[in-house]
């Protein structure tokens, strides 16, 4: 059973998944723009993809985008991503510049939460896991595979190293070729939750993993995400189509 986790007024775990949407402009002014426009659409949770941001290696113009996000979502909890190119994202960092800009954005505390890339290493994770904890703050450790869906198994075992390394929240997106991936997506996420507290996120990528983006709260994964202004991977469909999809499924299994 999950154990729900509450951040702010969001709580991952219980019921209908969260949906999360995510800003993907690249200067400061259009990204309030965004938030203030998700913040009256009624966004559960938002994230900045911070590798599309212009100026993302200036930690003082980070600094400076957080301090005015958080004042423009008015209390909705907030995701920070840097999203290495490796895993689907639009920049590169070294391993310490990704550490450090990380580390940074902790010590700031403006963000309730921060995706921390699985691929980072032991090392990198596990500080900033502690550093986060120290300051309030969730870490969800994502793992992304935009060239195929890996095994189930293989899938369970990337959940299950996410959870031994102490993350808060477990992430894994795959790319299937073949309706069969996913539902390799599907059963892998259905089995962890069997073996895990911790909520989970999970989807199957592009046009034939819609499906798995709908389902979260048949299969176990908490958290949706649906595009604003611009999806943030293939796939993604407008939060107004995934609100009503999600309420549907959420009437329609209530009692069970
Ligand atoms: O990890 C994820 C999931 C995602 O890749 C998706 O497929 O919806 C979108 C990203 O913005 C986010 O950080």
């Amino acid at each position: 059973m999950t154990e729900a986790l509450t951040v702010k007024n969001v709580t991952l775990g219980e019921g209908k998944p969260c949906i999360c949407i995510p800003l993907t402009s690249s200067t400061k002014e259009a990204l309030i723009k965004e938030a203030e426009r998700y913040q009256q659409e009624g966004a559960d949770i938002v994230e900045w993809r911070a590798d599309m941001f212009e100026e993302v290696e200036n930690h003082k113009a980070v600094e400076q985008v957080l301090t005015e996000l958080a004042a423009a979502l008015k209390g909705i909890p907030l995701i920070f991503t840097f999203r290495s190119h490796q895993e689907g994202g639009e920049k590169e960092l070294s391993k310490a510049d990704y550490a450090s800009l990380n580390q940074f954005v902790i010590e700031t505390e403006l963000a309730d939460l921060l995706d921390v890339e699985f691929y980072q290493g032991e090392e990198t994770v596990k500080k900033l896991i502690s550093a986060a904890h120290q300051r309030n703050t969730y870490i969800i450790i994502s793992n992304h595979d935009f060239q195929k869906t890996p095994s189930k198994s293989e899938i369970v075992n990337r959940l299950n190293q996410a959870d031994k390394l102490g993350g808060d929240v477990l992430k894994v997106a795959v790319m299937p070729k073949e309706t069969d991936d996913v539902l390799e997506l599907l059963t892998a996420t259905n089995e962890m939750k069997k073996h895990t507290k911790k909520p989970m996120i999970t989807m199957a990528m592009g046009p034939l993993g819609v499906i798995s983006r709908l389902s979260g709260q048949v299969f176990g994964s908490v958290l949706t995400f649906g595009a604003g202004e611009k999806a943030s991977a293939p796939g993604q469909i407008p939060v107004g189509e995934l609100h009503h999809v999600l309420d549907v499924i959420d009437k329609s299994t209530a009692g069970k």
